[in-house]
C-alpha cells in the first residue's frame, strides 16, 4: 500500500444526538483531537467531514494512535486517499494488497453520495476489489472472519482505502459534560473511576489526600504518576493533581477513633473534595469505591459517608468486580505498583465497622472533623503532572 496520507476518525454516540448538540460535540471532538496532536508534537489538521473526522498529517500512524486515545472516538484508520473512480480504487487496492501480511481477507466497501454519483454499487466494488486482492495475494476470501479487511469508503469527491481500524475508547468528547473532582488515591480503583468519568465527557480534577506518615512520599508519587497517565487522555485540559495535607488530621483520627475510623476519614475526604470542587466549578465528587470491596463500602457505610457530602457523590465503579477493574487499569496504563503497603490500609483499624449508624460514627469522631477538613482543603498544593491546563471548567461547550 502507498503510505497512508490521512486518518479517518469515527465516532459513535455523538452521531445519534440532535443536530445542534451533534455539531457542538463534533467541534469539541475536533478541538480535542487537535490538542492531542499538539501535545504529541504531531503535525496535522483536523476537519469535520460528513459523519467522520479526517486528520491530514505527514504521520498518520502516530496521529491514529493519538485519535485512539481520544474520548468520543470509536475507531481510527490510517487511510490512502484516492479519486472516487473504479480505476483509482482498484489500483489503490492492488497497491495495498502488495503488503498483504498473510491469511484470509475480505473487502468491505461503503459508498455514499447522491444517486448516480458513482457508476458502481458497493457490492460491485467489493466483488471487483476482491478479485484484485485475490490476484495479487493468492489469499483465500473469508467474509465471516477475515484476517485482513480491506476497507473502502467511497464518497462523492474522494475515496479512502484502509486495512486497519484502531479501536478508540468511545464515549463522549471530553468537555461536553461538567467537570468532576475525583478523590484519587493512586491505588488501582480511583484512576479507573476517573477514566470512566472522562469517557462520559466530564473533565476531572484529581485530588489526593496526603495521609502524612500513613501515606508517605511513595504513595503520593504514585498518585502523581497515575495523574500523568490520565493526562494522556486529556490533552488541553487541567488535570493537575491537587494535594491536601491531612497528616495531622489522620494522626488525630487514629489516636481518637477506633472501629469507625475509616468512615470518618472518608467523610473528611469527601468534604475536602467538595471544597476543591466548589472552587473549580466542579459539580460532584467521585471515588473509586465499589460495593462490598472493603468494609467501608457496604451499603450502610456508604450512606454514612455520603451524609457528610453536600454535593452529589459519583461512584462509577460501584458494581464492578476487582478483576475487571484491574484488567482495565492495565489496558489504560494506570496500573502502577499497587502493592505498596501504605495508604488507607495502614489507617484501618483491626476490626472495622461494616454496618455503622450515622449517630455512632458522628459520636465517635471529633466534633470539628468536617470543619477541619474544609479548612485544610482551602489551599491545596497543585502538582503539575504533565497536562497543559486551562479548559477543565469551560462553561461554553457542554
Ligand atoms: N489518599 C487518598 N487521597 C484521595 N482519595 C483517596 C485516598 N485514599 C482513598 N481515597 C478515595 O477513597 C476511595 C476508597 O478508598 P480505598 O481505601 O479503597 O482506596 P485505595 O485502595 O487506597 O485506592 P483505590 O480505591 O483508588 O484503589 C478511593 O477509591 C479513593 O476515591
Amino acid at each position: 500500500m502507498h503510505r497512508p496520507d490521512a486518518v479517518l476518525v469515527r465516532y459513535g454516540e455523538v452521531g445519534v444526538k440532535s443536530s445542534k448538540v451533534r455539531t457542538d460535540m463534533e467541534r469539541r471532538l475536533r478541538d480535542n483531537l487537535e490538542a492531542a496532536l499538539a501535545t504529541r508534537d504531531i503535525d496535522g489538521t483536523v476537519e469535520r467531514n460528513w459523519s467522520r473526522l479526517r486528520i491530514d498529517t505527514p504521520d498518520p500512524d502516530a496521529a491514529a494512535d493519538a485519535a485512539a486515545d481520544t474520548f468520543g472516538v470509536v475507531s481510527a484508520s490510517p487511510v490512502v486517499v484516492c479519486e472516487p473512480t473504479r480505476e483509482a480504487l482498484l489500483s489503490t487496492l492492488r497497491a495495498a494488497a502488495a503488503d498483504h501480511p498473510g491469511g484470509s481477507f475480505a473487502v468491505d466497501a461503503n459508498r455514499a453520495g447522491p444517486d448516480g454519483a458513482h457508476p458502481f454499487t458497493s457490492r460491485e466494488l467489493e466483488a471487483e476489489g476482491g478479485s484484485v486482492v485475490e490476484n495479487v495475494t493468492g489469499a483465500p476470501v473469508d467474509l465471516d472472519d477475515p484476517a485482513v479487511t480491506y476497507g473502502v469508503d467511497c464518497r462523492e469527491d474522494e475515496a479512502f482505502v484502509f486495512t486497519e481500524r484502531r479501536p478508540g475508547p468511545g464515549g463522549l468528547p471530553l468537555g461536553t459534560q461538567e467537570p468532576v473532582v475525583v478523590l484519587l488515591s493512586g491505588g488501582l480503583d480511583s484512576p479507573v473511576a476517573a477514566w470512566e468519568l472522562m469517557k462520559r465527557g466530564a473533565p476531572v480534577y484529581p485530588v489526593y489526600v496526603d495521609l502524612g506518615d500513613y501515606g508517605g512520599p511513595d504513595h503520593c508519587a504514585r498518585a502523581v504518576e497515575v495523574t500523568e497517565r490520565l493526562a494522556r487522555f486529556a490533552a488541553g485540559f487541567d488535570t493537575r493533581l491537587r494535594v491536601v495535607d491531612a497528616g495531622a488530621l489522620v494522626d488525630d483520627l487514629v489516636a481518637s477513633v477506633r472501629d469507625t475510623r475509616m468512615l470518618s476519614l472518608r467523610r473528611a475526604m469527601l468534604r475536602m473534595g467538595e471544597v476543591v470542587a466548589r472552587d473549580l466549578g466542579a459539580v460532584a465528587v467521585a471515588t473509586g469505591e465499589s460495593l462490598g470491596q472493603k468494609s467501608s463500602q457496604t451499603g450502610t457505610n456508604l450512606a454514612v459517608t455520603d451524609a457528610a457530602a453536600t454535593l452529589p457523590v459519583y461512584r462509577p465503579l460501584l458494581t464492578r468486580d476487582k478483576s475487571d477493574i484491574t484488567e482495565q487499569a492495565r489496558r489504560i496504563g494506570t496500573f502502577a505498583d499497587s502493592t505498596l503497603p501504605v495508604g488507607c490500609e495502614r489507617v484501618a483499624p483491626a476490626h472495622p465497622e461494616t454496618g455503622a449508624s450515622l449517630a455512632t460514627v458522628e459520636a465517635a469522631e471529633p466534633d470539628d472533623l468536617l470543619e477541619r477538613a474544609v479548612r485544610l482543603a482551602r489551599n491545596p498544593e497543585t502538582v503539575d503532572a504533565g497536562a497543559d491546563g486551562g479548559r477543565g471548567g469551560d462553561e461554553s461547550d457542554r
